[in-house]
């Protein structure tokens, strides 16, 4: 039987005969869904359940109940939770299990009016009673947003969280608009910070709560990749969250529109709603692009032919067909596509187009939206390469506490030429910024496979500029011979054409291994990391190996296979310091991820002779050295850079011995182990499997069950995005604005 604890964010399902109950539980690791017999469950409300993972044929992962029972956030979990929080300095988590151990309930009295009384508790003296009576002061704040949020059953772990985020204007952001919270605070969703808004008294109909429901719904739709949504589905969906009529949301809609929260667009007599910044986006992709490919150049008086032939013998290549293409389109063009799939001959063209501009004094500059694959740009072009984020200068302008790009239209990055690689991952937000950053003049030449899975944010910018057949795309799609020796590239073509692929060939790089139930799947992996391939292919376990999961939930997801992984390739050893974390152990030497772009976050080298700034999502790191006392994880990036996290900064790291899918964007890795099992359908489809299989550069392992893998080929549903950009790119066409 598992435990699990956490507060009811949704209640999807409620059979009032018999109490069974469908509902979503939310804590700081994840949102599950539970179901079983709750008859007295209400949103809002902190629980721990106690039960087992099951999966239902129709409905995926679920967490069958057996037995439920309320946590009160002022218990003394509440106040423990409060204690070893990292904010009262001086107390770690052993410590605070002393205090509430000794004073049960009566912690908080006793620290605030009695705190002599603290050394009663083995450990505590007077210098750690002075250092806990001043940071408990300097935590006014947090305490008192504990005390007025826990009546909302809001538990103390959520509280940090929202302090975190809005510091000492919390309860006044609160009172003044509850549902700021589910915009801004993982965890806390629409329902909780309507739970508020009830007990506040707002009405279910007031203007307020329906705009604000209206722009949540927006809001929420932006994670499935929608840039917009047709206005009737987004009154069946506001209409089901807040349950009140269409009239009444209608009118919220224009009144949200009228004051500039939303844009109503009518493209072929049906209304798209949506949110500002995406509007301006879109259009703002367009009409830039336009700029750019308009832009009519003076001859460089080259011979390309020539220029092409150069380069050619100097490396002693002969380039395809579509890759010469590719070049000419590149020097003529003022923007242009290259896509392809692996081992098409992207870099190749990359590099011969940079060499041609460079031998023609021209400047160039290359971009690419993460930073592994800026860095892998590097390596492949042996010239330097940013990330966007540093190419528009991502900064703090005077007088802003906004971090924003200080590259724009009024002061344009300063290049003759700009290659964008991996632009399957840019969203449309960014893609803005980086063209209007981009003056008519400069060439732009975007590369990029865009059978990958879309970007994480919205928009499916790469696929609608190349469908759209207004951008001038050069598709490269002969594999070289040295490719084609390649299991993993064949296969990944295979992949894409929904074609059974070659298996355990000998002597090659793919290889199933078949194996039946989850428990044998999970040891096969261990075995495998652990012990066979590092001996075999003479391998690092933690650095040259990655598994990447679909799912985060279940016995295969990313989650559990942490737990089990960490066990054995980072076992707990005498002289490896760890601490506990929410339910997680870090570490020495445990391998973990940047889970969000943090664009300020410090790093220095060990002799401090080098530093810089910014950490980003999707970065793989090792954790170096824990310092107890001063509560910091210091975390080892790129062999060099070492950031240290706070405890109250953990929420930023996973461990990452297996990471997902979607995380794995833009990385590649020695060898990819990938279970194949069962998971939802639309975590079982083509281009999840084929992003996973193009990480990997020397050897890839599938394990599981053969069915599941020729279910994912043969699942080409992508999940279709709300989005305009292809459309309207063809618009401006047919109104002449676009020469071709
Ligand atoms: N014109 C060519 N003639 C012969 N070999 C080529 C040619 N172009 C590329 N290759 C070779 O084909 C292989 C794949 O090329 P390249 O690395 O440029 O492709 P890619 O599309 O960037 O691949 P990936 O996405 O897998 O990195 C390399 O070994 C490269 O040397």
């Amino acid at each position: 039987m598992e435990r699990i604890e956490g507060m009811i964010s949704d209640i999807v399902f409620k059979n009032e005969d018999n109490g069974y109950t469908i509902a979503h539980l939310a804590n700081s690791d994840n949102e599950i869904v539970i179901v079983g017999c709750m008859p007295t469950l209400s949103v809002g409300e902190s629980i721990e359940v106690e039960g087992k993972w099951v999966n239902h044929k129709t409905y995926g992962t679920q967490f069958e109940v057996n037995k439920f029972m309320p946590v009160t956030p002022s218990s003394l979990e509440g106040i423990y939770v409060y204690l070893s929080s990292g904010m009262i300095h001086g107390i770690g988590e052993k410590m605070a299990k002393r205090i509430v151990d000794k004073f049960g309930v009566d912690t908080l009295n006793i620290i605030q009016n009695a705190p002599e009384r603290l050394k009663e508790v083995d450990g505590i003296g007077s210098k750690k009673i002075n250092q806990i009576v001043k940071s408990y002061e300097e935590n006014r704040e947090l305490r008192n947003i504990i005390i007025e949020l826990s009546p909302y059953g809001i538990s103390p772990n959520y509280c940090m969280r929202i302090y975190k985020k809005y510091k000492n204007k919390a309860i006044k952001i609160i009172n003044e608009n509850p549902y700021k919270l589910a915009e801004d605070i993982r965890g806390i969703g629409f329902k909780i910070a309507d739970n508020i808004a009830n007990k506040i008294g707002i009405e279910k109909d007031s203007k307020d709560r329906v705009s604000q429901g209206i722009l949540y719904t927006l809001n929420q739709s932006l994670g499935n990749g929608h840039t917009y949504l047709p206005k009737n589905i987004l009154l069946q969906e506001a209409s089901k969250l807040l349950e009140v009529e269409f009239t009444i949301i209608e009118e919220c809609i224009i009144s949200l529109a009228y004051d500039q929260k939303v844009h109503i667009e009518k493209v072929n007599g049906e209304q798209l709603v949506y949110l500002i910044p995406y509007y301006l986006s879109e259009n703002g992709v367009c009409k830039q692009i336009i700029k750019l490919a308009q832009f009519e150049f003076e001859n460089l008086n080259i011979d390309i032919e020539e220029e092409i032939k150069y380069v050619e013998e100097e490396n002693n290549i002969k380039l395809a067909q579509n890759q010469s293409l590719a070049v000419k389109e590149a020097i003529e063009n003022g923007v242009v596509i290259i896509t392809g799939g692996p081992g098409t001959g992207k870099t190749t063209t990359i590099n011969t187009i940079i060499k041609i501009f460079e031998n023609n004094k021209k400047e160039v500059i290359l971009a690419a939206p993460t930073g592994r694959a800026a860095k892998r740009m590097s390596e492949t072009s042996g010239k330097e390469a940013k990330t966007i984020h540093r190419l528009l200068e991502m900064g703090y302008a005077t007088d802003s506490e906004e971090l924003q790009f200080m590259k724009n239209e009024e002061d344009p990055i300063a290049a003759d030429v700009i290659i964008i690689d991996e632009v399957s991952m840019v969203d449309i937000l960014l893609m803005y910024s980086l063209l209007r950053a981009i003056k008519p003049g400069t060439r732009v030449i975007l590369v990029g496979d865009s059978d990958q899975l879309p970007s994480v944010g919205a928009g499916n910018v790469l696929k609608d500029m190349i469908e759209s057949n207004v951008i001038n795309v050069v598709r490269l799609n002969e594999i070289f011979r040295q490719a084609r020796e390649s299991m993993i590239v064949v296969n990944a073509h295979k992949i894409n054409k929904g074609e059974p692929l070659f298996l355990n060939s000998k002597g090659k790089d793919f290889f199933f291994l078949r194996k039946g139930t989850n428990e044998e799947v999970m040891q096969e992996i261990i075995g495998l990391v652990n012990e066979r391939l590092p001996k075999f292919y003479k391998l690092d376990k933690l650095k040259d190996i990655q598994i990447l999961s679909s799912m985060r939930k279940g016995d295969l997801g990313v989650t559990n296979l942490n737990n089990e992984l960490q066990k054995y390739l980072n076992p707990p050893q005498k002289f490896k310091v760890e601490e506990n974390f929410q339910k997680r152990i870090f570490r020495v030497g445990d391998k973990v991820m940047q889970i969000k772009n943090n664009y300020t976050k410090k790093w220095e080298n060990e002799d401090k002779s080098d530093s810089g700034e910014g950490i980003y999502n999707g970065d793989i790191g090792y954790i170096y050295h824990i310092d107890k006392d001063n509560k910091k994880i210091y975390v080892l990036f790129d062999q060099i850079k070492i950031v240290d996290y706070g405890y109250d900064e953990l929420d930023e790291l996973d461990h990452s011995f297996c990471t997902t899918i979607h995380k794995s964007q833009g990385s590649e890795f020695p060898v990819v182990v990938i279970p194949i099992t069962w998971a939802p359908p639309m975590l079982l489809s083509r281009n999840l499997l084929y992003t996973a299989v193009t990480r990997a550069k020397k050897l890839v392992v599938l394990v599981g069950d053969v069915k599941y893998l020729e279910y994912m080929i043969k699942n080409n549903r992508i999940n279709d995005r709300y989005s305009n950009l292809s459309y309207k790119l063809n618009k401006f066409r047919e109104e002449g604005l676009l020469i071709k």
